[in-house]
């Protein structure tokens, strides 16, 4: 004998909500026929476990397509309205079958469940505002990372095409003069290069905020304090390879950022930017630590930056001391940055493998 289960409903603009009681329920089917519902399942119902059924003719038109979904305790079934609206009751005959009542936990009254609309509606138009915002904000980001790496791609190669043409023309004398010919320019990419801490540090890039100090600060220690202040220093062939050295990673790095800014790579750039600094970077930091100690001597004989001492102790604390600490911290930051980039290396290539795979 086939029972009828006690089923709970309660209705929104668009749809009608079924909460069938049954537990355990097995080998459900629901199905809509012209705007006729039938139910039938097994499980565990007010009449114990046994075969349970129902059918209910609404009193509107339905759409065919349902939805249900079986808890432990029940069986949710969700029909949706064929036009939105109020219905003064669920089935067409005036007298509810006795196996139907409201939900409670669910029900809503007319004004309630329009309320609830407007809830709804108010919190999609929020959503779509916040996500315009969003979406301001980052084409802002976009638009600033994009001309920030252009600016600094075209400075870059503006210095390393310079001096590959001084080298190719003038030979071993382009060595010399590296500093008075080039210096302008890489002073203003390297101030500018400030701002790739600041993008780390605000989270504008996924960058580590550490390694970024280490590279801005290190070479503009090198370029404004041993080349920039000491006047012997400019003539150095040593300005040269530091030069040349910084420049070779900055026109395939700043590049493969700006593909990055629109999504977009180009595999053999992508390549460059993660590999070449396994011989420039080491290669960087030999010329700067060249640099900084051809300029200890200069700096002991002109007692430029030296630290005055209290009379009683009379002379002076040279700077040479601050740059034999500034060789050990050299190193340190090599460490810390090679370590970084292997690491960057390793997930971009991970990650680029996975993604094929
Ligand atoms: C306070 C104490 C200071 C003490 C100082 C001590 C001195 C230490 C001296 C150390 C020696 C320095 C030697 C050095 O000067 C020598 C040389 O440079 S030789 C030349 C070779 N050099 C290089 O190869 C280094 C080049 N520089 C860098 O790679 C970066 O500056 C570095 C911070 C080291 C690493 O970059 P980053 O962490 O940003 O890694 P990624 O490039 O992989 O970027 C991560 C993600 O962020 C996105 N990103 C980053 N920047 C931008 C941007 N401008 N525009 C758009 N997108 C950007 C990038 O796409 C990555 O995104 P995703 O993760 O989605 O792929």
């Amino acid at each position: 004998m086939t029972l009828t289960p006690l089923v709970y409903w309660a209705q929104r603009h668009e749809e009608i909500f079924l909460r069938v009681e049954l537990t355990d329920a097995q080998n459900i089917v629901v199905d809509v026929h012209e705007n006729s519902l039938h139910f039938r399942a097994q499980g565990h119902g007010a009449k114990g476990q046994n075969e349970y059924d129902f059918r209910l003719e609404f009193l509107l038109p339905v759409k065919p397509e349902v939805t249900h979904k079986s808890t432990q305790r029940q069986v949710n079934i969700t029909v949706r309205k064929e036009q939105s609206g109020w219905w003064e009751r669920l089935v067409i005959q005036e007298r509810k079958p006795a196996f139907l009542a409201p939900d409670f936990d669910r029900w809503l009254d007319e004004s309630d469940a329009e309320m609830e609309i407007r809830e709804k509606e108010e919190r999609r138009n929020r959503l779509k505002a916040s996500r315009h915002k969003e979406e301001g904000f980052v084409s802002l980001k976009t638009g600033f990372l994009f001309v920030y790496n252009l600016v600094q791609f075209l400075g870059f190669s503006w210095i390393f095409v310079n001096m590959t043409v001084r080298l190719f023309i003038f030979g071993q004398d382009s060595l010399y003069d590296t500093f008075h010919t080039i210096s302008d320019a890489m002073f203003l990419c390297q101030v500018l290069a400030a701002v790739e801490v600041l993008n780390a540090a605000f989270g504008v890039v996924r960058s580590g905020v550490v390694p970024a100090v280490i590279q801005v600060v290190g070479r503009n220690f090198i370029l404004f304090i041993i080349f920039g202040s000491v006047e012997e220093m400019h003539n150095k062939p040593v300005v040269f390879f530091v030069f040349y050295l910084w420049s070779a990673i900055e026109i395939f790095r700043y590049p493969f950022y700006m593909l990055a800014c629109f999504n977009t790579e180009w595999k053999t750039l992508t390549w460059l930017r993660y590999t070449i600094w396994i011989p420039l970077y080491p290669l960087g930091t030999l010329a700067e630590a060249v640099a900084v100690i051809q300029s200890i001597p200069i700096f002991d004989e002109t007692k430029l930056f030296s630290i005055p001492l209290p009379k009683a102790i009379g002379t002076s604390v040279s700077f040479s001391y601050i740059l034999h600490i500034y060789l050990l911290l050299m190193f340190l930051g090599l460490f810390i940055n090679l370590r970084h980039l292997y690491k960057q290396r390793k997930k971009r290539f991970r990650t680029k493998k996975r993604k094929a795979n």
